[in-house]
């Protein structure tokens, strides 16, 4: 083929296949086609000139006697398309000049032969019945046996080259039609996996992230806490786990609905989201529980920076639930592992809960301020 980008209906045949006047002569030398041969094809011109009609007829009669090829040649026609064709064939053969033009006109015939679907076993066979008729006719009238066999067998290297020509551009086509589907399911394959990738990665989503609240959800919540903690970790900076539950939230349930308490959990979800930094990994635990792990942060900066926001927040939506908060801190001196600072802030939480539910007419500010020898972390209760 050209350059990259050209087209392939930018080059002739002749182009696309590479074949040149030197290539011609190498052929006509691979075939021994020798300028006697030549002569002899041209002396025996007048012969074939004057038996052509009829032998087209007749070359003809024996095709469209066979169904397929009857079947395929189709109307009246195409069939008087074709003797023009064939006779003009004929002639050029017998004109004993074989250069570009000629060339050009047999592998044409090749591309014509497999776009309508004639196979190579027809098309070998109309070959050889032309043959047949022309060596019938010329040895009815080419007295001189010598001169007739040298005639005969100059004939026969002739049609050798035809017919490799015809071949040639039958290959090529069959070439670009396999080229041409091999593309077609690279692309297909290639736009599956692509598919493939997209589903996957929102299946993945789907896993992580709770549906209700749209928080992540709680399957990955130690895997990305202990990478939270590995990372705080080289940088030798505090992690704070913020772990959040709904007082008496099966009151709702029961006395509202679970509608009613559906559309609770997305309002703490959506309060946890508006405080959070994106570098915060905000998680549902299940139920009415959630954890928010903020890196960067010791237990202080965690109490006024996030969880007195987020009960402000969430105070603008609820102004009826009440948050169970603990803090859990560890690192920059020693880091406790994912599963000990999840424990740690739920304890915490507990802590803070039970203080409320034995005094629950105390709003934060008023509880009793915890030592922080007490309990591992420092319990906190919000109250409204
Ligand atoms: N509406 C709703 N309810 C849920 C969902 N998941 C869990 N629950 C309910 O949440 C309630 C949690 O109740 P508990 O764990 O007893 O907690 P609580 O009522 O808040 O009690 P305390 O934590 O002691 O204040 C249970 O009744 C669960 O059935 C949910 O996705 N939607």
């Amino acid at each position: 083929m050209g350059p990259p980008g050209m087209k392939q209906t930018d080059l002739t045949l002749l182009e696309q296949l590479r074949i040149t006047e030197f290539e011609i002569e190498n052929r006509q030398r691979l075939f021994m086609i020798s300028d006697e041969d030549v002569r002899l094809i041209v002396e025996a011109r007048s012969i074939v000139e004057a038996g052509l009609d009829a032998l087209v007829d007749r070359f003809y009669d024996l095709q469209t006697s066979v169904p397929e090829i009857a079947l395929l040649i189709g109307d009246a026609e195409t069939l008087g398309r074709l003797r023009n064709a064939q006779k003009r064939y004929i002639s050029d053969l017998f004109s004993g000049v074989y250069d570009i033009d000629y060339v050009n006109n047999r592998l044409r015939i090749g591309l014509v032969h497999k776009r309508i679907g004639v196979d190579t076993t027809l098309y070998l066979s109309a070959v050889y019945i032309l043959k047949a008729l022309l060596s019938d006719l010329l040895s009815e009238h080419i007295v001189d046996l010598n001169r007739r066999a040298k005639t005969l067998a100059a004939l026969e290297k002739v049609f050798l080259f035809d017919i490799t020509l015809v071949f040639e551009t039958y290959i090529r086509s069959l070439l670009s039609e396999i080229e041409t589907s091999r593309k077609k399911s690279e692309q297909y394959a290639s736009s599956l996996e692509e598919k493939v990738k997209d589903r996957t990665r929102q299946l993945e989503q789907m896993a992580r992230t709770d549906p209700l609240t749209g928080l992540f959800s709680v399957r990955y919540l130690d895997e990305s806490l202990t990478r939270y903690l590995r990372a705080a970790e080289r940088r030798l900076e505090p992690v704070s786990l913020v772990y959040i539950d709904v007082n008496d939230f099966k009151e709702f349930n029961d006395s509202q609905g679970h509608q009613r308490g559906d559309e609770i959990l997305r309002a703490v979800g959506s309060a946890i989201r508006q405080v959070s930094r994106a570098e915060d990994g905000c998680f549902r635990y299940g139920g009415d529980e959630f954890c928010i792990i903020l890196p960067n942060c010791d237990r202080e900066q965690a109490q006024k920076n996030y969880c007195d926001r987020l009960v402000e927040e969430l105070d603008k939506a609820e102004q009826n639930v009440v948050l169970s908060i603990g803090i859990a801190q560890t690192g920059p001196e020693s880091y406790a592992s994912a599963t000990a600072l999840i424990a740690q802030a739920d304890s915490a939480m507990y802590q803070s809960k039970a203080e409320f539910k034995s005094c629950p007419q105390l709003d934060g500010a008023e509880l009793p301020a915890l030592e922080a020898d007490q309990v591992t972390d420092e319990a906190l209760l919000k109250q409204k």
